[in-house]
């Protein structure tokens, strides 16, 4: 039987995610430790000038210079060879950490590339927004400072201890104590039954936050037309409240323990003295045992920043084992399933086969009262255009966004040229595709960009000619920056009809076989309605187009008109055809029709007011 390999935790499974080694790690780990080694050399400088000192308390003239001048150089030396040592091993540490985030950062970016666009809503969007930002900064800090100042820490202590433990146990006992009661006080805390939860509970809703802020930002304008504010803004409002209340009660959990341990290493002198002093008072005279009691009065509380740290790597060592938990929850979460030899279609029609579709997922007869589309077949011809109709929320785009695979069809199948487009590779079938929304996304980039990235590798006069087509050349050139004009923040924002142009010039560039516009002339006035018509005849010459539209008028033409009505196909034929059939088309038809002659008459208007 094939042995299963023992899942990776905290931080080993980060380096193992980002797929680098863990090379930089340890020389980061040994040049620190060398360094923090080197920064004892005070410590060590200061007791022996002391030793010196103290052994020649009654006569200075038989103090050694040269010995006492040599440790103070020697303390300088090693404190200022040791922060070279410490900025050596923090470089190879910062490298590590940065190359961990970018490995970890693309994996994370090619899984969500992969999944389903089911993944993707506002909360799993704000969530993603979260790990590959905040949750990802602060394994850098991790990576980069923890753990130099974890190993840094423990040689450093292991030394200290070493050389406490040789010079006396009982002293050195009482300097463990401290330390020791200090970490089960917090350990208590940290690890116990209450913390784990608390910091789960501070994480989801820093999450939930940055999910709700996203959809606060989005919905601005509803929110200031209805004269909302945050506190009416019940949802954005609810969440910063619990935000506000985990954070407390997370620190309620963990800072009690704190206290205790931050009292108990502030006092190692304290737990020493009585000690030290019992020990001396039985033999006063011993000056040796006065120097090394003066020696870990100096020397014991040098312990206190390095135990602060390595608390430090455990609290965040907690933090980081949740994040990582919460990138693989993202990373279990199942991509599309695609073939890596894949079919190629050599026709491009489209046929649906007694399609059936939820978007709450799959249902074990495909007869679930949930389906968004119940037993769904046509086919589109290639070189003809079939369009898409019907009442709001029918499932017209529900139905064209199924042949890009943004979800998976539960019964059924789609074919394009014969070839189940589950069979295909995705790069073919996104190679066979063009697709021009309602809202066309346009990225923080040039104009320029916006259109080539429609052919990667296009030569500039292909891209002036997409755009010339597309009828939006002449706008384009007209701006200052004409072409390298920035779309967005600090460059210009288009109106709807404009981006719905460059999105066009876009799929005239992809030049792809299949064509699906949903909506594609939605934003267009009567002026750059007969621009947009222009460009997509343009567009459209020689390919499977499928179009949805809501102005019947523009699809009067189409080879073949399909009627959705609740997530069926309820009829079907030419325009003139479904007209003489008299049924839901010809209804729809009178409505927009006459609704095309429609005024705000006086009476209409008083009925307004
Ligand atoms: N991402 C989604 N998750 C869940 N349900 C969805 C999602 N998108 C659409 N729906 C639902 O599926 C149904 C069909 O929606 P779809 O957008 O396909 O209709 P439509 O005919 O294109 O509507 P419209 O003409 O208004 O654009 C609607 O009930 C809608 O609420």
């Amino acid at each position: 039987m094939k042995k299963q390999a023992r899942k990776r935790r905290g931080i080993a499974r980060i380096i193992e995610l980002s797929g680098e080694g863990d090379n930089k790690i340890v020389l980061c780990g040994i040049l620190t430790s060398i360094g923090g080694l080197l920064q004892l050399f005070p410590f060590l400088s200061v007791y022996l000038v002391l030793a010196e000192l103290l052994g020649h308390i009654t006569d200075f003239s038989q103090l050694n210079r040269g010995y006492m001048i040599g440790w103070a150089i020697s303390g300088v030396a090693g404190l200022v060879i040791g922060y070279v040592f410490m900025y050596a091993g923090g470089m190879a540490g910062h490298i590590a950490a940065y190359r961990i985030i970018c490995g970890t950062r693309l994996k994370l970016a090619e899984h969500i590339g992969r999944l389903p666009m089911g993944y993707f809503n506002t909360n799993t969007i704000g969530k993603t927004k979260q790990i590959l930002e905040t949750e990802l900064d602060h394994i850098e800090r991790f990576v980069a400072h923890q753990i130099p100042d974890l190993i840094n820490t423990v040689a450093t202590l292991l030394v200290m201890f070493i050389i406490m433990f040789i010079m006396n146990v009982w002293l050195a006992l009482m300097g463990l104590l401290p330390i020791i009661l200090g970490f089960a006080c917090e350990a208590s805390m940290l690890v116990g039954k209450k913390a784990k939860p608390a910091i789960k509970e501070r994480v989801d809703a820093a999450e939930e936050i940055n999910a709700s802020s996203i959809e606060y930002v989005r919905g601005m304008p509803s929110i200031k037309i209805f004269g909302q504010t945050v506190r009416s803004f019940q949802n954005f409002y609810n969440v910063i409240l619990k935000f506000r209340d985990a954070a407390v009660h997370m620190a309620m959990m963990i800072r009690p323990g704190y206290v205790q341990f931050q009292t108990l290493i502030m006092s190692i002198g304290t737990f020493i003295i009585p000690v030290g002093l019992f020990l001396l008072t039985k033999n006063p005279d011993n000056i040796s045992y006065a120097v090394t009691l003066t020696f870990f009065l100096v020397f014991a509380p040098g312990v206190t920043s390095p135990v602060f740290k390595l608390l430090n790597f455990v609290e965040e060592m907690t933090i980081l084992s949740e994040n990582v938990n919460r990138i693989d929850s993202i990373l279990a979460y199942e991509p599309l399933k695609e073939q890596e030899r894949g079919s190629k279609p050599s026709a491009y029609d489209i046929v649906f086969g007694d399609v059936s579709f939820s978007y709450s997922g799959p249902t074990e007869d495909g007869e679930s009262v949930e389906n968004t589309l119940s037993h769904i077949s046509f086919t589109a011809p290639a070189n003809q255009i079939t369009a898409l109709v019907g009442p709001s929320g029918s499932g017209k785009s529900t139905i064209a966004q199924l042949i890009p695979r943004f979800w998976d069809v539960q019964v059924g199948k789609i074919t394009i040229g014969g070839v189940n487009i589950r069979d295909m590779e995705m790069d073919d079938l996104m190679n066979t595709l063009s697709f021009v929304f309602q809202d066309s996304f346009l990225f923080s980039d040039t104009l320029y960009h916006n259109i080539a990235m429609g052919k990667p590798g296009a030569a500039k006069d292909e891209v002036y000619a997409a755009a010339k087509a597309a009828q939006c050349d002449e706008f384009i050139r007209a701006l200052p920056n004409g072409y390298d004009t920035l779309v967005g923040a600090g460059g210009v924002y288009l109106s709807g009809g404009e981006q719905q142009r460059v999105s066009v010039a876009r799929a005239i560039l992809k030049n792809a076989p299949i064509l699906i516009l949903d909506e594609a002339t939605a934003y267009a006035d009567p002026e750059n309605e007969y621009e947009m018509q222009l460009a997509l005849r343009e567009l459209i010459a020689g390919k499977t187009v499928l179009v949805i539209a809501h102005r019947l008028a523009t699809i009067q033409n189409a080879d073949q008109i399909l009627m959705i009505a609740d997530g069926q196909v309820r009829e079907r034929g030419k325009h003139q055809e479904l007209l003489s059939q008299g049924g839901l088309y010809k209804r729809m038809w009178d409505t927009y029709t006459g609704s095309g002659t429609w005024r705000i008459s006086r009476t209409s208007k008083e009925a307004l007011a």
